[in-house]
């Protein structure tokens, strides 16, 4: 069994780097070994193909019932994984996606607080792009337009774009989705016009909220569920660094201690939880629900004005400037950390994250990366808290999943 001496071969001289003394073989030379076992992060379980590689090794026949069982489950599970990189200020994150025959690939805001993949497009009026990569469906083989389909998204910074709609192959850090709608752009506000970079959305937020008409679509990670090892993908955002998307799996050594669950309410399409609560700086723990969102899209913290006062209270020299439309503080200040509570957990988001930019060149007065969520009628967790977490977003059992890293 030339495959398993191979593997015994290499188990071996792994063994050798951990400081044993092998022995030598095809010598009578005598020897330890040891070899450390590492878990599978990836392996699903399932009795009934357990079972049948059982009666497979010792050659017995399979009985019938064992055959269907087996039979129905025997699709090729898959995972993907995709690097996120953030832009200036952490003011959003772009991930690389390839769509179409031959591939286009596109660098797109991956936002969890929406639901519509779309594309700055060939269809795009030229004085509405500066810069961006577009994507263009007379060019890909696989691309088929959807007949009758438009589509319009309005997000919370006021931004906004429309279109129409082509269904082609979606290809995401190695996860492929041969039917994916993809919302070619006819319009796009100012603010995408002028954010050079971004060469448009995927919204993995529930597809219940996705805008096409007159027959709404799906996304991508809905699209993807059902092929994936496990029906969840993960965010892992980081500061001033590139980060991951991961889905299908959890890569247990992007965070640290264990993961807290806690339930989501998808009513409104949105990945939206309570948090039972926050401390500001070394100050005690305040336990009160705030229902909010976990949302890639936003780049701040947006919280209930009492939170938000009750923070800059700790800051000397902190106000609210109606000309910048948020409150300030002194570049030079020092920030009290913000503590995030997920059930029984802690996520401390660092000061570092909170003081966010200068306000201007002089670099004397600073924007909080803690704003007030007035008007939106919940909690925004957008990314200055997200990058101080490992986050699961579980489209199985609708849950999310909080570490620290
Ligand atoms: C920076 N403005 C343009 C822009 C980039 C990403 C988005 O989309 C958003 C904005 C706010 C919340 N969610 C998604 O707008």
């Amino acid at each position: 069994m030339p495959a398993l001496t191979a593997l015994l071969t290499a188990a071996l001289a792994a063994g050798a780097l951990a400081g044993t003394i092998p022995p030598r073989i095809g010598t009578t030379d005598k020897g330890t070994a040891s070899l450390t076992q590492v878990r599978n992060p990836h392996f699903v379980r399932h009795g009934p193909l357990a079972l049948a590689k059982a009666y497979q090794k010792y050659g017995a026949p399979l009985p019938e019932d064992l055959k269907v069982a087996v039979a129905n489950i025997v699709q090729k599970r898959t995972t993907g994984s995709v690097v996120t990189t953030p832009q200036q200020y952490d003011v959003e994150y772009l991930t690389p996606v390839s769509i179409g025959t031959p591939a286009q690939t596109l660098n797109l805001d991956v936002d969890t607080g929406s639901s519509d993949l779309w594309v700055f497009s060939s269809e795009t009026p030229k004085s509405e792009v500066s810069g961006q990569t577009v994507y263009t469906p007379n060019k890909s083989s696989t691309a088929e337009k959807l007949a009758g389909a438009t589509w319009e998204i309005t997000y919370g910074d006021g931004s906004s774009s429309s279109g129409d709609v082509y269904m082609d192959k979606v290809t995401v850090g190695g996860l492929t989705v041969s039917a994916q709608a993809v919302e070619a752009a006819k319009q796009v506000s100012d603010e995408f016009t002028s954010d050079s970079q971004n060469d448009g959305l995927l919204g993995l937020a529930f597809s219940t909220i996705n805008t096409v008409q007159p027959t709404r679509q799906k996304t991508f990670f809905d699209n993807a569920k059902s092929a994936l090892n496990s029906p969840i993908f993960t965010a892992d955002l980081k500061a001033g660094k590139p980060g991951h998307y991961n889905f299908g799996y959890i890569d247990t050594g992007a965070y640290t201690g264990s993961i807290t669950y806690t339930p989501v309410d998808n009513s409104q399409g949105f990945w939206m939880f309570t948090s039972s609560g926050y401390a500001i700086g070394s100050a005690s723990f305040q336990s009160t629900s705030i229902e909010g969102i976990a949302d890639t899209g936003t780049t701040l913290l947006l919280l209930p004005d009492s939170v938000v006062t009750a923070y800059y209270k700790q800051v000397s020299g902190a106000k609210y400037d109606s000309s910048q439309g948020g409150y300030v503080f002194p570049c030079s200040i020092t920030l009290p950390n913000f503590v995030v509570g997920i059930g029984s957990t802690r996520i401390t988001v660092p000061a570092k994250y909170i003081n966010y930019a200068p306000i201007d060149s002089t670099g004397r007065t600073c924007f909080g990366g803690v704003q007030s969520d007035s008007g939106i009628g919940f909690a925004i967790y957008g990314d200055i808290a997200l990058k101080a977490a490992f986050v699961v977003f579980d489209g199985g059992k609708t849950q999310l999943g909080w570490a620290s890293k």
